[in-house]
């Protein structure tokens, strides 16, 4: 039905109930569709040339915004979190506090730098960020067929805007949800707006009682693009719902996590580095147009 799918990076555990998802989708019809999606490592690349890609976090941490005591903290921090972060065997209630802690401490680091809104786009500039291979297909072919595509991120909300800025596809029908900054009057940051958004508190339901993400109640089909076990409660609440279909891009730590994605997400993508498979879903979801 879709060639990509026989690609050497898919992994299905049933392909019959893909299929099935598949077909009802398209005959709902790509104005019943919304895809939410995770970013970093989800719709940015995990690694190119065998050297890892920043995270949103990772972007400013790296930069030139942030001095050489503060880039070693945080990079304590991801050298401690992070393994916990991918660990298959800890249980997600049992990763949420310390998740809390990774973000909460970074956040603190970051406030401390008194980083100005106007350095982020050069940060941005001169980071290695890369979205995913097939980028340009994804959001424009979404944004020509009018889809709502929203960004649930728990990365930082104005250095992921950049990002897909600076890429030229920033387009009307992207929705962004995320931790964003609060600058002062001078543009120089302050506090992280609202309630922290970390990979186990990610729900559109919670969003959809805002008011601002009405239109998507009448749009009970969801394509969901994530790469945690967390991102698979990204469209919780979503009223109504008729069909999910959930890709899972598994990036790392492959062997040990293979079973646990494999029955979580429907569709499950091994190291692969684009959104060959995605592009071609949602291709076959717009007939082909
Ligand atoms: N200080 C931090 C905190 C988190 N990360 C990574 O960011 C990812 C979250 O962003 P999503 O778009 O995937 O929600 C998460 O997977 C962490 O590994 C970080 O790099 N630094």
């Amino acid at each position: 039905m879709i060639r990509e799918l026989s690609n050497p990076s898919v992994c299905m555990k049933n392909p019959g109930k893909v299929q099935d998802i598949l077909l009802s989708m398209q005959k709902a019809g790509s104005n019943t569709l919304q895809v939410i999606s995770d970013f970093d490592m989800t719709l940015t690349r995990f690694a190119f040339n065998g050297k890892r890609c920043p995270t949103c976090h990772n972007i400013l941490d790296n930069s030139r915004l942030i001095d050489d005591e503060c880039k070693l903290k945080l990079k304590d921090l991801l050298n401690t979190y992070y393994p916990i972060e991918i660990d298959p065997t800890r249980s997600a209630e049992e990763k949420l506090p310390l998740m809390v802690e990774w973000w909460t401490q970074a956040h603190e680091l970051l406030i401390q730098q008194k980083i100005k809104k106007d350095a982020l786009v050069l940060a941005v500039q001169e980071s290695e960020a890369k979205l995913r291979e097939g980028y340009q297909f994804f959001f424009n072919h979404l944004h020509e067929h009018s889809i709502p595509l929203l960004i649930f991120s728990a990365g930082i909300g104005d250095v992921l805007e950049e990002v897909i800025r600076h890429a030229g596809v920033f387009h009307s029908n992207v929705n962004v949800f995320s931790n964003y900054m609060k600058f002062d009057e001078l543009g120089v940051l302050q506090e992280f707006k609202g309630e922290l958004i970390h990979i186990y508190n990610k729900r559109e339901g919670a969003l959809l009682n805002t008011g601002h993400f009405r239109e998507l109640r009448a749009r009970p089909n969801v394509l969901l693009l994530g790469d945690s076990l967390g991102d698979l409660t990204m469209a919780d609440g979503v009223q109504a719902m008729e069909n999910i279909l959930k890709i899972g891009f598994l990036n790392d730590k492959v062997e040990d996590r293979r079973q646990t994605y494999m029955d979580s997400y429907d569709i499950v993508l091994i190291q692969d580095e684009t959104l060959e498979v995605p592009n071609a879903i949602v291709r076959f979801l717009t007939g082909n147009k």
